[in-house]
């Protein structure tokens, strides 16, 4: 569980900080407004990241900051002002990151970088630079974002390494490395990974003019020329990463039911054509339509027939997890059961039915029952068109045996 403590003395700050917070955080967040409040909360709870203010009245030269990191705890700082001296003192002790407080923006980005850093927490990133010395400098600045970082001494090593691992969200590479140069290394990479997938961040020493825009052209999201500032490095990344996860939340929501919450249909669509290009795999694929649900509808509302659908929904989520469950219609449902064979699928769905036939609907202070029929088809070595077919005519004949029950085809 992640969990951010922020240390602010001001009161308005405070607010403008719990108002951010609570809109851009989706974690828990403890606020002190003194050091000896912070070592409390420290004292009794594990915490992710910090947010601290550099002067408090119980801490007016930075002890706070000296406090979270001698505790492990990473820390942004907050501050009114920094001067060289203090900036120094600040990046050689570990922050992750300073933000001034000159403007109101600035609260906005303190909090918009924390939440980045969390999504980093636990994402994986990889160094490719044939220098060891710069190798080891960019995986210490990741790890102090939270990634999780691998390295590579070439183009060569770092390709066999994203091939295998497709979980790694960003690439940090030099141009000139042996073997595969930062060229052939993008342009390789970006033949099995997209640009919304993977980041890429360019490198490349001073005076290397047309080298960035070659590096975009060839894929790369961005590009950094060494030496770079602190400051400068961690903006990059954190903006990259922050690009890529606003993909990530569009796309998503693209895939979701607006009034469920499940996946809907074309992602249904999208998901069921490419498990079935994985032939090896025994898949079962059902189709749940709820009965009468017009007389729900006509007797309670729209409304209640709103949230009779919401609530399906959610004991189809909790019924299924692990499995694809989608809205594919006004009030019916479709579940890909991957690795489910037709003989396995029958007795999950058909507890499900009788799981839901038994639950008591109270909406509105109104108390009724719902049923569900259910068509169940393989899903294996077929067309999706054919298995929809299938499961089709099966729902069809389970709305004509009286509903309330699983008819199978295979
Ligand atoms: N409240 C609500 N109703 C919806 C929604 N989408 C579809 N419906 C309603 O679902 C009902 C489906 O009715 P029918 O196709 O006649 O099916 P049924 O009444 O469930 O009967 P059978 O399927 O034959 O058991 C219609 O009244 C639609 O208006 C929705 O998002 N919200």
């Amino acid at each position: 569980m992640q969990r951010v403590l922020v240390v602010e003395d001001s009161k308005v700050v405070q607010q403008v900080l719990r108002h951010l917070v609570a809109h851009y955080l989706n974690v828990a967040v403890d606020f002190a407004w003194s050091l000896a409040e912070a070592k409390e909360y420290i004292s009794n709870q594990n915490y992710t990241l910090a947010l601290v203010d550099l002067t408090l009245p119980d801490a007016m030269n930075g002890e706070v900051v000296k406090y979270t990191l001698e505790k492990n705890v990473p820390t942004v700082v907050l501050t009114s002002k920094i001067d060289e001296y203090k900036r120094q003192e600040m990046l050689e002790i570990g922050v992750v990151d300073y933000v001034i407080k000159d403007n109101r923006d600035s609260y906005h980005y303190a909090v918009k970088l924390v939440a980045q850093l969390l999504r980093n927490q636990g994402c994986k990133a990889l160094v490719a630079d044939d220098s060891l010395l710069s190798r080891s400098l960019m995986k210490q600045m990741l790890e102090k974002q939270l990634f999780d970082v691998q390295v590579a001494h070439d183009g060569e090593e770092a390709l066999k390494i994203l091939k295998k691992d497709a979980e790694i969200k960003l690439l940090m590479t030099d141009y000139a490395m042996p073997t595969m140069d930062g060229f052939e290394l993008v342009k390789a990479v970006r033949n099995f990974r997209g640009r919304d997938d993977l980041a890429i961040i360019g490198l490349s020493g001073a005076g290397k003019h047309g080298l960035s825009a070659r590096f975009i052209k060839y894929g790369a999201n961005d590009f950094l020329t060494k030496p770079f500032m602190n400051e400068e490095f961690h903006c990059r990344v954190l903006q990259t990463m922050e690009q890529l996860s606003l993909i990530a939340d569009i796309k998503e929501s693209a895939y979701r039911d607006d009034l469920t919450g499940l996946y809907n249909r074309r992602y249904f669509y999208q998901f069921a054509e490419s498990l079935l290009k994985e032939t090896a795999r025994k898949n079962s694929l059902a189709l749940l339509d709820i009965d009468f649900f017009k007389a729900i509808n006509d007797k309670f509302g729209h409304e209640a027939g709103d949230q009779a659908l919401k609530q399906v929904a959610s004991l189809l989520r909790s019924s299924f997890k692990g499995f694809t469950v989608a809205r594919v219609g006004g009030e019916e449902f479709a579940i890909v059961l991957a690795d489910i064979s037709l003989e396995q699928a029958y007795p999950l769905l058909d507890a499900f039915r009788s799981r839901l036939a038994a639950y008591d609907f109270v909406i509105n202070g109104q108390s009724f029952t719902i049923t569900v029929s259910i068509g169940l088809a393989n899903f294996q070595n077929v067309t999706l068109t054919s298995a929809m077919r299938l499961a089709d005519k099966a729902l069809y004949q389970a709305k004509a045996q009286d509903r309330d029950c699983v008819v199978q085809q295979s």
